[in-house]
Order: structure tokens, then C-alpha cells, then sequence
């Protein structure tokens, strides 16, 4: 537990950016047989240029070694959660340092660009199969097109969304939750209560465990929502500092600054699952997406786009020919059709200065 509180300073998106390009931004995978013996990690964690891996995972000599990029793996970036391959000293041992010669294909890709106009992806995290979006019922109450923004990048990236209400003790939580009613997401709420003798107790945390038994998930929320809290109850000794956000500068503390790779384990300590918290995300640049991608996830209205103009953006009944709506009208996607639309439309628009709701 005490390494997962090591070297969690200084997130250097240097590191993980990529250059935008037809084929989705996969980097290549560079096989070659002079590192055949290359040994397979995982990206913990990355603090200007030296990342933390964990090799030999579920083994008895499971360790975390630390590595720099190879030279020969050129512009490709690498990201907290890749799979990668490792070549010199990877004995863990202090003040070694291993090169990361691959990166390994990813099987998803959460990415996010700096702002709405930036060409460059950054890749936030690969290979995670669901994105935790934590939001609160109260202080701060939950900001609609954030919590849309980051439903949009997780159908983006083929990753699971699922939204994590919390400090449901200050207030309704459907109330709260209406404005995603229509997309269908699996959602989890947490409260806290004060028992009699002061102890603070967070209810829901085992419904969350449970959710992320046996996946790879990313937590994502603004500062002040939890989420800290919540992780720390999540992976007791994670060491996620709470509730100290400095008055003057509005930043968040070093521990806070990098995104993390934390080992989800069960009462005996088995390893249940992987749980990456990223620093409190204030930009979630969106510039990267399509509206293709993020239609593969309304699989009940992308038949009705057979009938669009070509490179029609779907998200204006006004001022396009937009064919959703009339495929809708006549009850192509069912009864839950009109809200889904209206939903795919805000997460749509939700990339640009529009439909801010607070
Ligand atoms: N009422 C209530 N307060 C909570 C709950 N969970 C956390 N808090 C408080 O909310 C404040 C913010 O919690 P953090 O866990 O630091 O929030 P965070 O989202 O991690 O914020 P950063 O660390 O800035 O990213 C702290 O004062 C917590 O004690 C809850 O369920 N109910
Ligand atoms: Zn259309």
C-alpha cells in the first residue's frame, strides 16, 4: 500500500500526447524481435518522465519498477493504465531505471484534448472498460454539462459510464439525477452518516466495490464532489487527500495532481479489480470526437441516420436536415425515442459552448 502513495506528483501530459490520425489514434505496435524478452507491465502511474509499472502482476515477485521511455518508441505516448514492455534492469530496485520499449494495443481509450479547439488527443487513460463520473447532490451541486462532457468521452472511448452520486445526505438524489434518466447509466449513490459516538461512515461504498469487482475503471469529477473520500474508502491506505483545496491558488494538492493506477482488493487482499483516480479534471476538451462514435453508443438511433446528409452532425433539428427526428416521430426507436434523441443532442452539443445549463 505505501508504494501507491509514491510518486503521484507532477502528471506530464508531454507524455501522453498523440498525433490525430484517421485510424482512431491507436498506436502502433512495434514488435520488435531484438525485445522479444521484453517483460509485460502495466502503467501505474507517470511523474515527469519516470513512470511507475507494476510487472510480474499476481505473481509472487510482483513488483513495481520504474522506467523512462525508450527513444525508439518515437512520438507515441503512453498513458496510466497501458500495457507495455519493459527491457533492462526491472528488478524494482532503488535508483534502477527500466526502459519501456512497446506499448501493447489498447483495448479502450479514454482521451481528452486540453480544449474544445485543441487537434491534440491526450490519452487520459487506456485500457479501462468503465468510467466512474462522480458527481454531488450538493456542494458543489452537480454542473449538467461537465457530468454530459464526460458521458460523451466515455461512449467516445468504448468505455462503460457510470455516474457516482455523492453526499446524497444533502439532498434528493433523483432530483439530481433526472437529466440523464434517458441514457440508461447504471448509477451508485453514496452518503455520509454520523453514527452516534462522531464515526463518519460512507454508505453505498460496497454497492461501488461491487460495481468495480473484476473491471478497470476510471474515476472522473470535479474538485469538492467526494471523490477523494470515496477512493480512500474504496483502497484503504491509498492516501488520497481530502478536503484541502488551497484558498489561494484554487489548486488541489500534489497528491491530487496525477492520475493513478490503485489495486481494488477484497477482505483476504486479493486483487478484485483496478481503480485509476485522475486529478480533478476542470477541462475536458472534446475536440476529438465525432459524432460517429459517440452514435455507436444509441445503437437504437444510429439506424436513423441512414437517412441524414452527409456529414450531418445531428445535433440541430433547425438548422439541418437531421433525419433522428422524423425516424423518431415514427416511433423508430420506441417510446423512450424522443428523450434518447434529446439526450444524444446534449451530449452532441455538449462538446461546444452550447447547452450549459449552469
Ligand atoms: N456531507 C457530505 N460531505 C462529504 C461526503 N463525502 C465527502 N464529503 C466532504 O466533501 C469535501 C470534499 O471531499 P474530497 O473527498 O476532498 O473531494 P474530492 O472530490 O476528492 O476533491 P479534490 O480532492 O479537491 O479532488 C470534504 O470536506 C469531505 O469531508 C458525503 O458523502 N457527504
Ligand atoms: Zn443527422
Amino acid at each position: 500500500m505505501e508504494d501507491q502513495r509514491r510518486r503521484t506528483t507532477g502528471y506530464d501530459e508531454r507524455d501522453v500526447r498523440v498525433r490525430p490520425n484517421r485510424r482512431g489514434s491507436r498506436p502502433r505496435t512495434k514488435d520488435r524481435p531484438d525485445h522479444a524478452d521484453a517483460v509485460p507491465g502495466r502503467v501505474l502511474t507517470i511523474d515527469r518522465g519516470r513512470l511507475t509499472t507494476l510487472v510480474h502482476e499476481g505473481q509472487d515477485d510482483e513488483r513495481e519498477v520504474v522506467a523512462m521511455r525508450a527513444r525508439e518508441l518515437g512520438r507515441a505516448g503512453i498513458a496510466v493504465g497501458d500495457r507495455v514492455g519493459l527491457v533492462g534492469d526491472t528488478s524494482g530496485a532503488v535508483d534502477t531505471l527500466a526502459r519501456i520499449v512497446r506499448i501493447e494495443e489498447r483495448s479502450s481509450v479514454l482521451r481528452r484534448t486540453a480544449d474544445d479547439t485543441d487537434p491534440v488527443e491526450r490519452v487520459l487513460v487506456g485500457n479501462a472498460d468503465q468510467l466512474l463520473v462522480v458527481t454531488a447532490v450538493a456542494d458543489p451541486a452537480p454542473v449538467q454539462r461537465m457530468v454530459d462532457r464526460c458521458l460523451a468521452a466515455a461512449y467516445d472511448g468504448g468505455l462503460q459510464p457510470v455516474l457516482v452520486l455523492t453526499k446524497a445526505d444533502l439532498g434528493d438524489p433523483a432530483e439530481a439525477l433526472a437529466a440523464w434518466a434517458a441514457l440508461d447509466v447504471p448509477v451508485l449513490v453514496v452518503r455520509r452518516r454520523v453514527l452516534d459516538d462522531g464515526t463518519r461512515v460512507l454508505d453505498g461504498v460496497d454497492a461501488v466495490r461491487e460495481r468495480l469487482t473484476g473491471h478497470e475503471s476510471v474515476l472522473v469529477g470535479p474538485s469538492g464532489v467526494g471523490k477523494s473520500t470515496l477512493v480512500n474508502a474504496l483502497v484503504p491506505g491509498a492516501g488520497r487527500a481530502t478536503g484541502t483545496v488551497n484558498e489561494n491558488t484554487g489548486r488541489g494538492r500534489h497528491t491530487s495532481s496525477s492520475a493513478v493506477a490503485l489495486s481494488l482488493r477484497d477482505a483476504d487482499g486479493a486483487r478484485i479489480g483496478w481503480v485509476v483516480d485522475t486529478p480533478g479534471v476542470r477541462s475536458f476538451g472534446l475536440a476529438h470526437l465525432t459524432p460517429e462514435r459517440l452514435l455507436r453508443a444509441f445503437s437504437d438511433l444510429e439506424p436513423g441516420t441512414e437517412g441524414c446528409p452527409r456529414g450531418c452532425t445531428h445535433d440541430d433539428a433547425e438548422t439541418t436536415e437531421c433525419a433522428l427526428d422524423a425516424f423518431v416521430a415514427s416511433g423508430g426507436a420506441g417510446d423512450a425515442g424522443p428523450a434518447r434523441l434529446d439526450s444524444l443532442r446534449r451530449l452532441l452539443r455538449s462538446r461546444s459552448g452550447e447547452a450549459d445549463s449552469h
